[in-house]
């Protein structure tokens, strides 16, 4: 399907989140096909789709909540063999959030990152296959194949598209991800931060909602959070 035509919502979502989210996954970052970076200037870290529960859960444009756990992460000591790391330059431009930790530098990350991702088979491209994809929006100085990524999603913003051309792809995704950091500053968005999925706990299972955590931005037993932008 081609995009259609015309202005996008600024918001996805209704303000509270609803069935079927929360969703709850976890999986360690794997390689994809290296176009993330080097064709798009977008990072996406994907997880394998074995973790994706439920397995039928419509393709599309998705986001939430997610951290990584870092102490699984494959070495990123720069060697002449070592390949480019990933780069980002389709969105070094827009203004993150800043995340109060020291970031990939230590072995427990514990910033939780604003997230849009992709799930399907992405018809630009023309996957056999589909991939969970996941683009934090956060710039990182180094990659984190191999950590342990959890993720909470919230809400669904598009289904995917075929385009045109590669310009037109990024510039939705660069609108991807505006959306996704305008419906997650929300306070009941905002809330899930603190859930205990996303601090390596267990869930109570997909679309339970029991657990709220503990609220919103700032710090609570040593867990520090990611800061919106004002
Ligand atoms: C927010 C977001 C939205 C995306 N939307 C589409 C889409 O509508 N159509 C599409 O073909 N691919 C879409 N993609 C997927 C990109 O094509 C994909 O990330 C890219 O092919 C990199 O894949 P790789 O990690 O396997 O290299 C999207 C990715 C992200 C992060
Ligand atoms: N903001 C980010 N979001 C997601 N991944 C990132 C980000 N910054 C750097 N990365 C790194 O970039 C990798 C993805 O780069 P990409 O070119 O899409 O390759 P691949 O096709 O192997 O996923 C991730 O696995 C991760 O290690």
């Amino acid at each position: 399907m081609g995009r259609p035509d015309g202005p996008r919502d600024p918001i996805a979502g209704p303000d509270t989140p609803e069935a079927p989210f929360p969703l709850k996954l976890r999986g360690p970052v794997i390689k994809g096909f290296g176009r993330g970076s080097k064709e798009l200037g977008i990072p996406t870290a994907n997880i394998p789709l074995t973790q994706l529960s439920p397995p039928d859960l419509p393709s599309g444009i998705y986001y939430g909540w997610c951290t990584l756990d870092t102490r699984s992460a494959v070495s990123q000591t720069p060697t002449p063999s070592a390949p480019e790391p990933s780069s980002n330059h389709a969105v070094a431009d827009l203004a993150y959030p800043k995340s109060t930790t020291a970031g990939l530098n230590t072995n427990t990350d514990t910033a939780v990152y604003p997230t849009v991702l992709s799930i399907g088979y992405n018809p630009y491209y023309k996957n056999q296959q589909r991939s969970v994809e996941i683009h934090m929006l956060h710039h990182f100085e180094h990659d984190f194949y191999g950590a342990m990524l959890s993720l909470v999603i919230l809400g669904f913003i598009r289904p995917e598209y075929d385009y045109v051309s590669k310009e037109a792809l990024v510039e939705d995704i660069r609108e991807d991800i505006r959306v996704a950091q305008r419906s997650l500053e929300r306070e009941a968005y905002g809330r899930w931060r603190g859930d205990a999925w996303l601090h390596g706990g267990g869930g109570e299972g997909n679309g339970v909602s029991s657990n709220m955590g503990w609220g919103s931005a700032g710090q609570k037993d040593g867990v520090v959070v990611s800061q919106m932008i004002d």
